[in-house]
């Protein structure tokens, strides 16, 4: 699908950056926050500002058509809950993706209600505190890699959240040895394979820690090993995660649950039914 906004970047010439040659015990400055749904972030994460027993996320009665296209949701009804894996399987079109954009305020509802960490979301400006608190791994990795290193794409959102040289340092190194990617640091962003891309775009995300997790098909164009590696680290993890995928085996170990988006609306797909 298209995504709303400019976030495909000319990357600069490898060199550019002191991030391509680090110094021994350094990171460069940040580099100016970046209009980017994935990492504009300048606060550190604050406590997620609900009940525990409460969803983090819950959507009631939405409706959403793009310009010109027919309605895409027609009264969907959605909840995720603190340390939920939820798995969300569709069509192609049927909008998986653009249900993700719209819990990250990148498309707007035309009615109904969006509720996420205990409140109301109704116009764009009231997501802005969201990135780098929820997540978003695009479906695209080229909306997300805009570096001219693999280093300084993980340490984006890091910077942005506040963090110190040494600490990002460290994020950085711990988040590429965890998806296999140890010594990436200086690899030139934009002449990475896809499934390349797509390990160092999950590394962009898991970077910031966020609180909720959405994955547009995390494991799409990954070799069997690279793809089980992503499996074991989501597995690990604590937090809530929305994961798109075509991929229902995957989803059928990983998820406490799998939605199927159909005609507008979500349906509970019951897991001993994905084969089907
Ligand atoms: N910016 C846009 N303007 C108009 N139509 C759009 C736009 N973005 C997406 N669409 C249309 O909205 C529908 C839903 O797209 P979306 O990408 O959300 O589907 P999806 O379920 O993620 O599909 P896939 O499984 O193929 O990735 C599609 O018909 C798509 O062509």
């Amino acid at each position: 699908m298209t995504v709303p906004g400019n976030l495909h970047k000319t990357p600069t010439e490898p060199g550019d950056s002191p991030l391509t040659e680090p110094p021994e015990n350094s990171l460069p400055a940040p580099p100016a926050v970046a209009n980017h749904p994935a990492v504009q972030s300048s606060a550190q994460p604050d406590p997620v500002g609900c009940e525990p027993s409460s969803p983090l996320i819950r959507l009631e009665d939405i409706h959403f058509q793009y310009e010109g296209q027919p309605p895409l949701f027609q009264g969907l009804a959605f909840q995720l809950r603190a340390g939920e894996k939820l798995g969300i399987i569709g069509a192609n079109g049927s909008g998986k993706t653009t249900f993700l954009l719209m819990l990250m305020g990148l498309v707007q509802p035309q009615r109904g209600m969006i509720e996420i960490f205990g409140r109301v979301r109704s116009r764009p400006g009231d997501f802005d505190d969201l990135p780098g608190k929820i997540g978003l791994l695009f479906q695209d990795s080229d909306d997300q890699l805009f570096c001219p290193t693999v280093a300084e794409d993980v340490a984006f959102g890091p910077f942005n959240q506040g963090k110190s040289v040494v600490e990002v340092r460290q994020i950085v190194r711990r988040t590429l040895a965890e998806l296999g990617l140890e010594g990436w640091e200086n690899r030139i962003t934009y002449r990475l394979s896809g499934g390349e891309k797509r390990l160092v775009a999950l590394a962009t995300v898991l970077a910031m820690d966020p609180q909720v997790l959405l994955l547009d098909e995390p494991t799409a164009g990954l070799d069997p090993t690279a793809s089980a590696r992503v499996e074991s680290i989501l597995a690990s993890l604590p937090q809530a995660m929305i994961i798109v995928s075509h991929d229902r085996d995957f989803l059928e170990r990983l998820c406490h649950r799998i939605l199927i988006l159909r005609e507008g609306i979500f349906f509970p797909y019951p897991k001993q039914d994905a084969r089907s």
